[in-house]
C-alpha cells in the first residue's frame, strides 16, 4: 500500500511516501517559505542505502501549489518513484487538534471536516493549516483514501485527574474544556521504541518532546498518563514562539489595564512569546549561537526553557512513582546538548546521571546518554510522526477491507 504522509504546518509542509507493510520510505520532503518569495522545496528519494536530494527554489504563492510541486516531484522523470496520482492509495493527513470527537484514526468525511474546522480556535497555528492540507489532496488525488491522525488521540487514555480543569462541571461537559494533549503521535512512537530497546512493555517513561511546539508525557505501559499541553498547544514548556504555562491573570491584566483584545493576546502568547519574545529568535539553533556570543537574553532563555523541562521530570517521576528512562526527542531533543544537559543536572536524587561524553556524540539512531549507574537511563530517540502516521492508516484501512 502507498502511504502519502502530509505534515502541514502553517508556512510548511513536510510529506513522506510510504511503502507498507514494509515500512519502507520512498521519498520525503520539505517544503519551506509558502506564501513568501523564493519558497524551497527539499525532496529526498531513498534507493537503498543511497539518498538522493533534490532541492527547488521557487515562488508557490499558497499549500496548493506546495503540494502539487510535491507530487509532480513523485513522477518527475529523473527523481519520481511512481508514475501515475493514481498509485498513491492512501493520504495520512497529521491532525492537530481532534477534541473529545477522535480518539483513534479516522477516515475522512465532511463530518469529520466540519468537526476539525470547528476546533480551529483552539490550536489556531495548526488545525487550519492541516484542515487546507486535507482540501488540496482531496483535488490532486481525489481517488486516494483520505485519512486523518490527531495529536489528541494517544492522550485520550489520560484519567479524569489528569484531564479536568477544577472548572464548573458544566464546562467540560456542555463545552467539552478539558485537557487534550499534543504531539501524541511522536510521544507514542518513541515510548514504543524505548519499550522495546528496554525490553519492557510495562515500563514508565517521561517522553520530551522538543521541536518549534514543545511537550512532554507521563507514560506508563505504552499508555499516557499525563501531558504538559492542555486545552489547546499552548500550555506546559517554553516554546519557540508560545510562552507555555501563564498564570490566566496575565491575561486578564493584558486586557484590561493594557488593552488587548482576544486577537492581540492569542497572537503575543502563541506567536510572539517563548524563546522568540525571550530572545529575538526561535529557532534553537540562533539562540544556541547567541548564547556563545556571550548574549544574556539568550542564557536567561536557555535557563527557563531548561528549568521548565526540569519541574515537569519531578513532577512526572512523582505521578509514575517511579521512573525507568527520559526519552528526549524532535529537533531541540535530538540535537541539543546543552538543552539536554541543563534539563538533567542535578537530579542524582532521583537517579538521573547524564554522561556528558555520550550526551555530545553525534549520532541519528536511538542512543543511550546516561551514566553506568544512572538508575533511569536517558534515551534519546528520533522521533518519527510520519511513520507513526503512515503505520495507524495502515492498520485501519486493513481492518476495512
Ligand atoms: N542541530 C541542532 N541543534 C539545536 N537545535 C536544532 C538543531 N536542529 C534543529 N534544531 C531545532 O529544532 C527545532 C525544530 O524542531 P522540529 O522537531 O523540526 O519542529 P517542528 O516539527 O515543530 O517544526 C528548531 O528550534 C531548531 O532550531
Ligand atoms: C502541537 C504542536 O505544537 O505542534 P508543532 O510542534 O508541530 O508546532
Ligand atoms: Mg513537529
Amino acid at each position: 500500500m502507498n502511504i502519502f504522509v502530509v505534515n502541514s504546518g502553517s508556512s510548511s509542509i513536510k510529506y513522506q511516501l510510504f511503502r507498507l507493510p514494509a515500512e519502507q520510505p520512498v521519498c520525503s520532503g520539505l517544503i519551506e517559505r509558502i506564501g513568501l518569495e523564493n519558497s524551497v522545496i527539499t525532496h529526498k528519494v531513498y534507493r537503498g542505502e543511497q539518498e538522493h536530494v533534490e532541492q527547488r527554489t521557487l515562488d508557490l504563492p499558497d499549500h496548493e501549489a506546495g503540494l502539487r510541486e510535491a507530487i509532480n516531484l513523485l513522477m518527475d522523470a529523473e527523481v519520481g518513484v511512481i508514475q501515475d496520482p493514481a498509485e498513491v492509495e492512501v493520504v495520512g493527513h497529521r491532525v492537530v487538534h481532534g477534541g473529545e470527537s477522535f480518539a483513534a484514526t479516522t477516515i475522512v468525511t465532511d463530518e469529520v471536516k466540519r468537526e476539525i474546522k470547528r476546533l480551529f480556535p483552539l490550536a489556531p497555528l495548526h488545525n487550519p493549516a492541516n484542515y487546507l492540507g486535507i482540501e488540496v489532496a482531496e483535488k490532486l488525488v481525489p481517488q486516494a483514501k483520505q485519512v486523518v491522525v490527531f495529536d489528541t488521540a494517544f492522550h485520550q487514555t489520560m484519567p479524569e485527574r489528569a484531564f479536568r480543569y477544577a472548572l464548573p462541571d458544566s464546562l467540560y461537559t456542555e463545552q467539552g474544556i478539558r485537557v487534550y494533549g499534543f504531539h501524541g503521535t511522536s510521544h507514542k512512537y518513541v515510548a514504543e521504541q524505548a519499550a522495546e530497546y528496554l525490553g519492557n512493555p510495562a515500563a514508565k517513561f517521561i517522553t520530551i518532546h522538543l521541536g518549534n511546539g514543545c511537550s512532554m508525557a507521563a507514560v506508563e505501559g505504552g499508555k499516557s498518563i499525563d501531558t504538559s499541553m492542555g486545552f489547546g498547544p499552548l500550555s506546559g514548556l517554553v516554546m519557540g514562539t508560545r510562552s507555555g504555562d501563564l498564570d490566566p491573570s496575565v491575561v486578564f491584566h493584558l486586557v484590561s489595564q493594557l488593552g488587548y483584545d482576544v486577537e492581540q493576546v492569542s497572537n503575543l502568547l502563541n506567536k510572539r512569546s517563548g524563546m522568540l519574545g525571550l530572545t529575538g529568535f526561535s529557532d534553537m539553533r540562533d539562540i544556541g549561537k547567541a548564547l556563545a556570543a556571550g548574549d544574556p537574553h539568550a542564557a536567561l532563555a536557555y535557563d527557563l526553557y531548561t528549568y521548565r523541562i526540569k519541574k515537569y521530570i519531578g513532577a512526572y517521576t512523582a505521578v509514575l512513582n517511579g521512573l525507568d528512562a527520559l526519552v528526549f526527542t524532535a529537533g531541540v531533543g535530538e540535537n541539543d546538548t546543552l538543552v539536554r544537559a541543563r534539563a538533567c543536572q542535578q537530579m542524582e536524587y532521583l537517579g538521573i546521571n547524564l554522561d556528558a561524553a555520550k550526551n555530545e556524540e553525534r549520532s541519528r539512531q536511538l542512543r543511550e546518554i546516561n551514566t553506568p549507574e544512572s538508575r533511569v537511563k536517558i534515551l534519546v530517540i528520533p522521533t518519527n510522526e510520519e511513520l507513526e502516521i503512515a503505520r495507524q492508516c495502515f492498520s485501519l484501512l486493513r481492518q476495512d477491507t
